[in-house]
């Protein structure tokens, strides 16, 4: 488990390309490396694809089309570890976790939910990134069976409240003014909390 209880943990989930990690770099950047960090429930699950397949870890972190190509089997290969474990990423990606505000980017599944929502009930919040499908075209987003229609994408359209929906469309020139009067403000408060 992290060494330090956190003030905020908020849940972004968000279709592929809607710009999940954008927006969580962004509102690090906005609060700063020592407020808040960005956990990744796909770091430990790439991590160990990778060592196990031969393959470049970092190009699987990137947004580009390496990651794309093995997406299909890594999402195989992840979901039978959470067969046997539902928690198992959610508590290595947390380990290291020192700031008071977490930033977890990538929640795909009730299951991640609910794990966060059970080990954290008070600091929980749940983020949505939108983009429609015609920006999501424009980053190089493509419709595939077998991905845009499981669980890994899906999981979380419906059966959540959620706490905020970002939109991100095109260059995303609303963005920082959804997040100051919104997220960020919030944020900033409970950073200062005693
Ligand atoms: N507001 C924005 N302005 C400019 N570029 C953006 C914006 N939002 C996202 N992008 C770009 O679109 C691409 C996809 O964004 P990003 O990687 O953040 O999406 P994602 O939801 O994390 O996708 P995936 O689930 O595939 O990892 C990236 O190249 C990113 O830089
Ligand atoms: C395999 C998987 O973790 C890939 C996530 O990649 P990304 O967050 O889209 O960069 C998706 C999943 O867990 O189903």
């Amino acid at each position: 488990m992290a060494t330090v209880e956190p003030k905020l943990v908020l849940l972004f989930s968000g279709k592929r390309k809607s710009g999940k990690d954008y927006v969580t770099d962004l509102i690090h950047q906005r609060l700063g490396p020592d407020v808040c960090c960005i956990l990744r429930l796909s770091g430990p699950l790439k991590q160990q694809y990778a060592q196990d397949h031969g393959l470049d870890f970092d190009e699987l972190l990137g947004a580009g089309e390496y990651k794309e190509k093995y997406r299909a089997d890594m999402i195989q290969w992840g979901e039978k570890q959470r067969e046997k474990d539902p928690g198992f990423f959610c508590r290595v990606a947390i380990k290291e976790a020192q700031q008071p505000i977490w930033i977890v980017s990538d929640t795909r599944r009730l299951s991640d939910l609910q794990w966060f929502w059970r080990e954290y009930p008070s600091q929980s919040r749940c983020v949505r990134v939108e983009a429609s499908e015609e920006t999501r075209k424009e980053r190089g987003w493509e419709f595939t069976t077998g991905i845009d229609d499981a669980e890994s994408e899906c999981g979380l359209d419906q059966g959540v409240d959620f706490d905020w929906i970002i939109k991100n469309e095109g260059d995303g020139s609303q963005l920082e003014e959804q997040l100051a009067t919104g997220l960020l403000s919030i944020a900033k408060e409970k950073a200062k909390e005693d």
